[in-house]
């Protein structure tokens, strides 16, 4: 069992939206439009009971999409979303515990971090590709800046609050592999079965990470 290379697995993947599912022939039809649109990963959260399923039939039915899990909280997640056929999980946080659980069932892992010391911990587990979390309130872009040079070899993965137009300046700081939101998934349009403004929106952010 061993730490598995997130940042192998999503390279080229920037952007990845952060989507809570409603149903399960609503994920499929979300995970086809978001790749329509030129997006190629997407973070499922554990947040309604339907979302084990939805991973699973995103995985078995939507060829070239990644399918990560969201707010994995524990490490009996952590087993149930490899059961699943997750391919990377994340989590808002991290705990000593979840990092174990990654590295035994061997899946890529974005712990969730927000300072210095919970860098660290992650780092000395084996992990490189950490969601910093949440980007918006804790002033990530110079969280980003300050630790270039003490955390040179670590790569981020911003998320809450970001949106469209804050995107761009995050994909161009260096340390920053790829970065997530919802924004890609707005409630409206998912009430409204709108796949069309879906597969828009990850238009127009997909074009974004061409830079
Ligand atoms: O559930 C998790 O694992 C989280 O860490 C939280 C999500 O990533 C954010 O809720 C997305 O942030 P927004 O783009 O601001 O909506």
């Amino acid at each position: 069992m061993s730490v598995v290379d997130a940042q192998a697995l999503l390279r080229g993947s920037r952007i990845i939206p952060v989507y809570t599912p409603g149903s399960v022939d609503e994920a499929v039809a979300v995970a086809q439009a978001l790749l329509r649109g030129g997006i190629d990963a997407i973070e499922v959260t554990l947040r309604t009971p339907v979302a084990l399923d939805a991973i699973a039939a995103v995985a078995a039915q939507v060829p070239g999409m990644k399918v990560g899990a969201g707010t994995v909280l524990d490490a009996a997640q952590m087993r149930q979303v490899q059961r699943a056929g997750a391919s990377f999980a994340v989590s808002p946080g991290s705990s000593p515990q979840l990092l174990a659980a990654a590295r035994d069932e061997s899946m890529a892992y974005l712990p969730g971090v927000a300072t210095g010391s919970e860098v660290m911990a992650a780092m000395a587990a084996g992990f490189d590709l950490l969601k910093l979390f949440p980007a918006q309130a804790i002033n990530a872009l110079a969280l980003l800046a300050a630790w270039r040079g003490p955390f040179a070899q670590v790569r981020f993965c911003p998320t809450g609050g970001i949106d469209a137009a804050r995107a761009a300046e995050y994909l161009r700081q260096p340390n920053v592999a790829c970065l997530g939101g919802s924004w890609l998934t707005p409630a409206d349009a998912l009430a409204q079965g709108d796949w069309e403004r879906v597969e828009t929106l990850a238009r127009e952010a997909a074009a974004l990470s061409i830079v």
